[in-house]
């Protein structure tokens, strides 16, 4: 971590230079005051002070409030600020990694955990990077300038006078390690309840079906209660800090006044060092305590850094990106294909083998789990390949540079996904600078016009997070607008229609249909209707292809296609 933060600031040196600079002046202009004290009140004892002399040293007061003043308002802002752009740099560095990730790092992290080490764990960084530099600049240096000129005074009574001091130093970090224990616990207990308040609103239509509003409600209760008793013990070391900074601090004032006025009959030292080796060990209470403070936020920092550094590092195992470009797309092609997803024991496709051309309609039917999702994964590149050949244009797909692949497809997945964004938004994300006429195209495909017109605002009817605020059948065909506006080489639905009525799903087909007649479709399905018109429809069963063929050669097969066919058209009809 401290690699990552030292990389940081020799990224803004000036900066950096300017508030280490500014940070020594604030120390001295704090050191100041007390010299000004230890010499009027000398002049005072020995009644030797004149005008001229009481004036300069309140000119120089005055001048070291003003200098305390300004310096700490610019290392204040400058540190801070900084720290600010810290965690902003990790917080971005972590994002450009989550966009660049395919779907199997997301398999490896919770949501609610990825949140945590977005926000609490780049904060506490944050705080490493203002807070942790803060004490290293001020506390050490105002140490630094302390102890010289007390030693300078009286070595001996400033031993002893700090010898609290230290205790106190100790006490801080050996119960500053105990609530670092609770702080990690309250942590992972804060990134748990995330994933129970992420999980449960995503989820709110069945668990209000289900019945399980109280259930979970008490279970929530739970979670708050252990974050309750967290923030208890957290609270119980903290409020132990400040009594116990009183008592050293009242044992080293006595320690001062004892041996001060012992060594001030022996004319070994004035009165107004004594005051001033109390005034400084006062000084001192505060930077001693930051140092203790250092240790805690270190630590905290570093297993910040670590669980930011763990996602940052972990890796989708993909393959390297090929370098081909593939600009066209003319076939698809799986030989011998198989593939185990990375914790999987078992393979979900096995033996895999069709080819597809430019211009074709393939169907991918089977019973549930049966491999049609991780056969358009494959395609996608979700997932590091599995064993076999997978070709592009007769390439092996790996050569190509992935991206290049991407913008050749249109895929609208089972569980559709839609912005808080108005309707129109939402479709012209499938296309970059498209036009209100291209929108109001797409929606007619997705036989979407007569909902639109129903809704208040049209095009611009916000939809709620995550589209609660519409059906269904609507959000799938906001999804298949976005996927029709990008009018894409070769486009997927991976039941993408399962939500909307048999009819409607006949319009949208027969769209397709009259609007892809030279272009690639790939439609997953369970309803065997939707790839009536296709050229080659597989039937999967247990990651292998069972039935293959055209959909009359199918039928007339008499398998699982026919059967299937047979009995959702009889209950069509009913
Ligand atoms: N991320 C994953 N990790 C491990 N196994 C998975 C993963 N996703 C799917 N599987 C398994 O792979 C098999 C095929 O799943 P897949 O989603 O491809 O089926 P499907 O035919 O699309 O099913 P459905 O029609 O229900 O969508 C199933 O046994 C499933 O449990």
């Amino acid at each position: 971590m401290l690699t990552a933060v030292w990389r940081y600031l020799m990224r803004h040196p000036w900066r950096y230079l300017l508030i280490a600079v500014v940070l020594v002046i604030y120390d001295f202009s704090l050191v100041l005051p007390t010299q000004v004290i230890q010499r009027l009140i000398d002049a005072l004892t020995k009644a030797n002070l004149t005008r001229m002399q009481l004036w300069n040293e309140v000119g120089l007061l005055v001048a070291a409030t003003l200098v305390s003043y300004l310096s700490s308002y610019l290392w204040n802002t400058r540190l801070f600020q900084s720290a600010i752009g810290f965690k902003f740099d990790l917080q971005a560095k972590s994002f450009r990694k989550l966009i660049s990730m395919r779907q199997a790092f997301y398999d490896k992290f919770r949501s609610g955990d990825m949140v945590t080490r977005f926000s609490s764990d780049a904060e506490y960084l944050e705080e490493f990077a203002g807070y942790g530099l803060m004490i290293v600049l001020y506390g050490g240096g105002l140490i630094a300038f302390v102890i010289p000129v007390m030693f300078a005074i009286s070595w001996q009574i400033s031993l002893w006078a700090m010898t609290p001091l230290l205790f106190l130093v100790w006490f801080f970090w050996y119960f500053g390690k105990k609530q670092d224990q609770s702080i990690e616990d309250n942590r992972e207990a804060v990134a748990s309840l995330n994933n129970e308040v992420l999980e449960v609103v995503e989820g709110i239509r069945v668990t209000r079906a289900y019945g399980r509003k109280a259930e979970l409600a008490q279970q929530f209760h739970k979670h708050t209660e252990r974050l309750v008793d967290l923030g208890n013990t957290i609270t119980r070391f903290q409020s132990a800090y400040g009594p116990v900074s009183t008592a050293m601090l009242g044992l080293s004032t006595a320690i001062i006044l004892g041996l001060g006025a012992h060594y001030l009959l022996a004319g070994h030292i004035t009165l107004g060092q004594i005051i001033a080796l109390q005034l400084y060990v006062v000084s001192l209470v505060e930077p001693f305590v930051m140092l203790a403070d250092l240790i805690i936020v270190y630590q905290t920092a570093t297993t910040s850094y670590r669980k930011i550094e763990e996602l940052i590092e972990t890796s989708d195992d993909m393959e390297p990106d090929g370098l081909l470009q593939c600009s066209e797309f003319e076939t698809l092609s799986f030989k011998d294909y198989s593939f185990a997803y990375p914790m999987a024991e078992r393979s979900s496709l096995q033996e895999i083998s069709f080819e597809l051309s430019a211009g074709q309609t393939l169907g991918i039917v089977g019973k549930t789990g049966a491999g049609k999702t991780t056969l358009i994964r494959q395609l996608l590149r979700q997932y590091p390949l599995g064993s076999g050949q997978l070709l592009l244009n007769q390439v092996p797909i790996l050569d190509y540079q992935r991206a290049s692949i991407d913008q050749l497809l249109g895929y609208v997945p089972q569980e559709h996904v839609l912005f808080s964004k108005p309707v129109g938004a939402n479709i012209a994300l499938g296309k970059v600078g498209s036009q209100e006429e291209e929108i109001r195209r797409a929606v007619a495909l997705a036989s979407f016009s007569s909902d639109l017109e129903q809704m208040s605002a049209g095009l611009e009817t916000p939809i709620g997070e995550r589209g609660v605020s519409i059906s269904g059948g609507q959000k799938q065909r906001i999804s298949l607008a976005r996927a029709f506006i990008k009018d894409p080489q070769v486009l997927i639905l991976d039941d993408a229609l399962s939500a909307v009525d048999a009819r409607t799903e006949r319009v949208i087909i027969k769209n397709i249909q009259e609007e892809r007649q030279d272009k690639t479709t790939i439609i997953v399905t369970h309803r065997l209707s939707a790839v009536n018109h296709a050229d080659l429809v597989l039937v999967l069963d247990e990651g292998r292809i069972v039935e293959r063929g055209r959909p009359d050669e199918l039928l007339a097969q008499g398998g699982w296609y026919a059967q299937q066919y047979d009995r959702q058209q009889a209950s069509e009809e009913e």
